[in-house]
């Protein structure tokens, strides 16, 4: 296995993203996450660029010790001065230079001939010897540069002192088979290759930037460069998490590594989307919320058998507890009766399947059904005894207006099986509904305390009311869900009206065995 250096630039290019602006102890927090999770290499900034930049790089190349910090310069000599001061405490001080040679970038922004381009760069490299023992020379916009311009210049800044050369795809222009094509060329063309490491620099814009990071690799890359999460100019850089996730599960095919630890993703991505305000998308490779999820019938008793049937990362691998089999529409009676069993409750085959057919109504009324849904729906069936005959809210309306007056109208089928219809008002939408329930039961009956409280979270939780009745002068309660809160009111008070009819069965059964 060959060891490829994993080079993090979150808090350069990364902080390069539009909005990102992080304060030196944010940048600290993230350089100690950076060091846990085990890059080689992390660049901490752009001293010149800002009197903030250059204390945070100050800060963060005195604190870190157990991973090579560099920093970003122009190839000006202010710029490279500036940069020794922020990184001269590094444990091992490094510099990243850059210049573009695209002629693009020579002609319109840099006003410069390729000429200058390379003499600069050789000047500004020579004269960065003089203090960083590691430079590292870019050549920004490589994938729009002339291929034999790049190997003219980087075999003169070889010359010159640099210990690495990157080819960065700045703009995101190119394809992984161009990408690997051009560090295949340099490597053969440039006569003193041997004596640098070559790193790949990958942008997003076509979404290519970790295809293309692996193509380099594949084409004698040693050191990958990129951001925790995919953060940077425009549409980002390469994703690390994902470059080296890559090359772990596909260990089988590349003979690479790197040495980060992996069960430090989860936490350094999560730090990253605190402090920057990135926050990542659900169904980002990795590390996106459902990146471990199954909703499917088919996929979720599939992972049930063998998480390997749906799964070809663990989620414990990159530090995420576990995966998650997401209950919803489309899910099916396998991984429903695996969560009844994760909630410790028995359930006879006939309770399961009533509650499945509970379940999947109530996913055509909620986009997500949580854990509180089903626990409540489960308990509702659990603490049923449905032998005995009761009550049965058949249908019921309420009319509410500012001015008028709330009136309820109820149809109840009563224990003997009769079904029976009244309305009743009240000051109230609920008052106006107990009235027409209770005129409807032959018990006599007082509402002692109600309460209603959403389960879960979002405008379609389900509702669950508790109330206590006087039944015949007996203290019982009740309990209802649904998902609108009248439903769930009247559910709990016939609830605490049936179960008073429950146990007055229970007590007559006891008397005849007796
Ligand atoms: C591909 C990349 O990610 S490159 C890194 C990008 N990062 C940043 O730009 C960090 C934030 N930047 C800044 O704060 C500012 O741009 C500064 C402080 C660096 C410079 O600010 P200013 O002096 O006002 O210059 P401004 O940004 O407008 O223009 C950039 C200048 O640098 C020059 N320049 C650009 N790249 C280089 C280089 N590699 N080496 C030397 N000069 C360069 C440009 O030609 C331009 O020069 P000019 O002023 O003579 O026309
Ligand atoms: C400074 C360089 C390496 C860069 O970020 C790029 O070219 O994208
Ligand atoms: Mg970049």
């Amino acid at each position: 296995m060959s060891r490829i250096k994993i080079y993090d630039t979150t808090l350069r290019d990364g902080e390069q993203s539009p909005g990102v602006n992080l304060n030196k102890l944010e940048k600290l927090e993230i350089a100690k996450q950076l060091e846990r999770l085990g890059v080689d290499i992390m660049e901490a900034g752009f001293p010149a660029s800002s009197e903030g930049d250059f204390k945070a790089v100050k800060l963060i190349a005195d604190t870190i010790k157990d991973t090579s910090v560099t920093a970003l310069a122009r190839t000006t000599k202010s710029d490279i001065d500036t940069a020794w001061e922020a990184l001269k405490g590094a444990a091992e001080p490094r510099l990243h230079l850059f210049l573009a040679t695209s002629p693009i970038h020579m002609k319109y922004k840099l006003l410069m001939t390729p000429e200058q381009v390379v003499e600069q760069s050789v000047n500004m490299v020579k004269y960065a010897k003089q203090k960083f023992p590691q430079i590292e020379w870019s050549a920004e916009d490589a994938t729009r540069s002339d291929w034999d311009f790049l190997a003219q210049i980087i075999e003169k800044v070889i010359d010159a002192g640099a210990t690495v050369i990157n080819l960065p795809d700045t703009t995101g222009y190119s394809t992984p088979a161009e990408y690997g094509r051009m560090f295949h060329f340099i490597r053969e063309t440039v006569p003193n290759i041997d004596k640098v490491s070559l790193s790949c620099h990958c942008h997003n814009d076509l979404g290519m930037a970790v295809a293309n990071s692996i193509s380099a690799v594949e084409n004698g890359v040693t050191q990958v460069e990129g951001t925790i999460n995919g953060i940077g100019e425009r549409a980002g850089n390469a994703a690390l998490e994902e470059v080296a996730v890559a090359l772990k599960i596909r260990s089988d095919f590349y003979p690479y590594e790197t040495g980060l630890k992996l069960n430090e993703i989860k936490r350094s991505s999560d730090l990253i989307a605190k402090l920057t305000g990135m926050y990542v998308q659900a169904n980002k490779a990795v590390i996106g919320r459902n990146a471990y999820a199954h909703e499917s019938g088919i996929h979720q008793d599939g992972v049930l058998k063998n998480t390997e049937t749906y799964e070809i990362i663990t989620p414990e691998l990159v530090g995420v507890s576990s995966n998650t089999l997401f209950l919803g529409k489309h899910s099916g009676r396998h991984a429903f009766k695996d969560k009844v069993l994760e909630f410790g409750i028995e359930l006879t085959d006939e309770q399961i399947k009533d509650a499945f057919k509970q379940f999947k109504q109530l996913t055509d009324h909620k986009k997500e059904v949580t854990d509180d849904d089903i626990y409540t729906i489960i308990m509702e069936i659990k603490t049923e005894a449905s032998a005995v005959s009761k009550y049965q809210l058949e249908t019921f309306q309420v009319h509410y207006g500012s001015s008028d007056i709330p009136t309820a109208t109820v149809s109840l089928q009563t224990p003997d099986g009769n079904t029976v219809q009244t309305a009743r008002t009240g000051k109230g939408s609920v008052e106006a509904l107990y009235n027409t329930i209770s005129s409807l039961i032959s018990e006599e009956l007082k509402l002692l305390d109600y309460q209603i409280n959403s389960v879960g979270g979002g405008k379609d939780a389900l509702a669950e009311s508790h109330v206590q009745l006087s039944v015949n002068g007996e203290i019982m309660n009740g309990r209802g869900a649904a998902q609108d809160v009248i439903e769930a009111s009247a559910n709990a008070y016939i609830n605490a009206v049936n179960r008073y009819i429950i146990k007055q069965q229970s007590v007559k059964q006891k008397e005849v065995v007796k």
